[in-house]
């Protein structure tokens, strides 16, 4: 069952589409990932869901509520991260816990959410006090306090260090065990990959593509990338002749080719017939990274 609809949705800001067209379906249940560069229209795209900005066209639909008609019940079912700003640095935990509890008519308890969130020895901690990993927490109890079917997290993980970050996974991971749908707008294709059933990749304010993380790999041109130092040049007239080739590069005399296993085979080939050995040679799979520059420069 699809809980968010969204359908041809287009936003300009002084005559210049941020939003152009963009259409994606999240099911109950899943975390589904909205990936893009800078500048794509991937907050304009979460707000208009929010109901926090009104479409200049399309439709939009949480749990069959319209978020701008419908807003006050919207908030009822959807969970939405707080920005920095909007809380007072004065304010303690506890006292944010509380306020966010006092919003709602059924909230959940906050003491099993801080105890879940690991929030439970900073209750008397000043906001402005909290390092950025704890701030990431409390924004994230606080979102679930409404006790929302839908959480929107938008740059989660965002300025936190590589363990903060990993347990900030894990929690989102807990908050869909859970039974929560998650929303979730990154910039980390890592994030992307390890958290998200599916990814909608977004550029220029466009859908560039909508898949499973393996299936945008799998779509993307090169899907296997073949790197090795060659003991003597090869010409690159021969490499680019290579069948199912999608990029050459070359770097501190190391080539890196990406295709499919019909380039590995024909560029051992080319080796072969050149005499030239392959030192270091590594036949890898393509990442969400490789996928994400391929389907986003697609459209450039
Ligand atoms: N309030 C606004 N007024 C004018 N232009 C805006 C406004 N908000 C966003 N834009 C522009 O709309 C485009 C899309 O912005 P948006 O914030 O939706 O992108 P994003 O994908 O979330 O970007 P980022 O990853 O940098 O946060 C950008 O060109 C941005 O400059």
């Amino acid at each position: 069952m699809s809980v968010i609809d969204v359908t041809d949705l287009r936003k300009s800001y002084g005559g210049r589409a941020a939003v152009d067209g963009v259409s994606f379906t999240v099911e109950e249940g899943e975390i589904f990932g909205i990936l893009g560069p800078n500048g794509a229209g991937k907050t304009t795209t979460v707000e208009c869901v929010e109901g926090l900005r009104v479409p200049d066209a399309g439709r939009v639909r949480v749990t069959g509520l319209d978020p701008v008609a419908d807003h006050e019940e919207v908030t009822r079912v959807l969970g939405a991260q707080l920005q920095q700003s909007e809380l007072q640095p004065k304010l303690t935990v506890r006292e944010a816990l509380e306020l966010y509890t006092s919003f709602y008519p059924r909230p959940a308890d906050w003491r099993p959410l801080a105890e879940r969130l690991g929030l439970t020895g900073k209750l008397t901690t000043r906001f402005g006090k909290l390092s950025g990993g704890q701030k990431q927490r409390l924004f994230i109890a606080l979102a679930l306090i409404g006790n929302p079917r839908i959480v929107v997290l938008d740059e989660l993980t965002t300025g936190l260090d590589p363990r903060a970050r990993r347990d900030t996974w894990e929690l989102i991971e807990d908050v869909r065990a859970g039974g929560v749908t998650v929303l979730l707008v990154t910039h980390f294709m890592e994030e992307a990959q390890r958290l998200c059933d599916r990814i909608a990749v977004i550029d220029k304010g466009r859908v560039a593509a909508l898949d499973t993380p393996s299936g945008l790999i799998r779509r993307s041109a090169g899907a296997t990338v073949i790197s090795f130092t060659p003991s003597a040049p090869l010409d690159d007239a021969d490499l680019n002749t290579l069948p199912q080739l999608a990029s050459v590069q070359h770097k501190d005399g190391r080539i890196t080719l990406s295709g499919t296993d019909e380039t590995v085979n024909a560029v051992i080939t080319l080796l072969a017939r050149s005499r030239v050995t392959a030192h270091q040679l590594r036949v890898t799979d393509a990442t969400l990274d490789d996928a994400f520059l391929d389907l986003t420069e697609a459209t450039a």
